[in-house]
């Protein structure tokens, strides 16, 4: 099923969708998006790509080609033209003492859809462009409860659902980014020992681009009854993207990464998983199975997909996280 059927609704074919005026999004093939890198420069090498991905992501220089020149060359427009309409307004509105604020973009998708790799391909190529030479990226896991709290409210096998994350600290995190304040600090977390590091914090210190990712970022929150109108953390996005791909794929690349993570990082000591490195892999299977299927999968049908249709940007991944399809939300 393409992106087009999806999103909308409605059983067509993406070519119908392509010339479809009522679709608030254009559709790509990859191989169509790919011409839209025009010269952008490949300011990447094969070493550095390696680097920047993540556990069981095969991304390669030919992915980075393919998707993320073009999405550089069309994100380092947004940010041009955002700093320019910027300066034109202090103008218009004889401002001469300006504080510039970061133009701020979000991703989301579900747990184990590769989010981290391309946030940080993103973060490097985006670095590369005079108009953006200071990126930091910020996930939003350093934003969940502690686990003693999680624990205390009963919410452990809720990690991930808007409930187990701090909001207001991402409201004011975001405000403060926003206002183009110095040195926020943004809490961080451990996947190690799967808690948040008390006292462990990023300084954000005025980029010209923050890419803010979680699977979370483009939720919207339940009007309090009777309460006043809250922010919404997408409120304070520029530009936002959608990591998609089918539940069964991600559901492969849950499992894979886990079984993978026992050769690895489970078998330190401190890993909150170690327990895991020495069971059989038939009970590994089982415990990976039930993680995606008791928490993550349920989050990303309750929580997460229903997000999509608010995304500037999809990037629908097919086998082996290879991109698909791109739908780009018209202006
Ligand atoms: N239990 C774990 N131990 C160590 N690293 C992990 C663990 N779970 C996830 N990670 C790593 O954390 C990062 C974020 O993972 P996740 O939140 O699932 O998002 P995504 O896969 O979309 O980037 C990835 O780089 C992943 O490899
Ligand atoms: C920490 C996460 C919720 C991801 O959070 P994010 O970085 O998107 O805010 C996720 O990796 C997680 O731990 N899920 C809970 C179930 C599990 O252990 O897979």
């Amino acid at each position: 099923m393409s992106i087009a059927t999806e999103i909308i609704g409605v059983p067509e074919t993406l070519d119908h969708f392509q010339s479809d005026s009522y679709s608030p999004y254009h559709f790509f093939s990859s191989e169509q998006w790919a011409k839209f890198r025009a010269d952008t420069p490949l300011t990447l090498t094969s070493d550095e790509v390696k680097r920047l991905r993540s556990m069981g992501d095969p991304i390669d220089l030919d992915e980075v080609r393919r998707i993320y020149l073009s999405l550089s060359r069309l994100l380092s427009a947004h940010v041009e033209s955002s700093q320019m309409l910027f300066e034109q307004r202090n103008r218009f509105l004889s401002i001469s003492d300006v504080t510039k604020t970061p133009f701020v973009i979000g991703i989301a998708g579900s747990v184990a859809v590769g989010k981290s790799t391309t946030a940080r391909v993103l973060k490097e190529l985006l670095g590369r462009w005079p108009s953006s030479p200071k990126v930091d990226l910020v996930t939003t896991d350093g934003f969940l409860h502690p686990n003693a709290v999680l624990q205390r409210e009963k919410l452990m096998q809720r990690k991930g659902f808007p409930e187990s994350y701090d909001t207001a600290a991402i409201l004011r995190f975001l405000s403060a980014i926003k206002a183009g304040q110095p040195d926020v600090k943004a809490p961080s977390y451990s996947h190690l020992v799967y808690d948040v590091l008390p006292d462990e914090y990023k300084i954000v210190d005025r980029p010209d681009i923050l890419i803010f990712e979680g699977i979370n970022v483009l939720q919207s929150r339940d009007l309090p009854a009777g309460g006043k109108i809250v922010p919404m953390v997408s409120d304070f996005f520029d530009f936002s993207i959608y990591i998609d791909a089918a539940e069964d794929l991600i559901h492969n690349w849950y499992v894979a990464r886990f079984m993978r993570l026992r050769e690895t990082a489970f078998r330190d000591p401190n890993s909150y998983f170690h327990r895991y490195a020495s069971i059989s892999d038939a009970e590994a299977l089982e415990i990976a199975g039930d993680l995606w299927a008791n928490i993550n999968l349920k989050n990303l049908r309750q929580n997460i997909l229903p997000t999509r249709p608010r995304a500037d940007l999809i990037l629908k991944k097919g086998k082996d996280h290879l991109i698909e399809q791109v739908a780009l939300r018209k202006l």
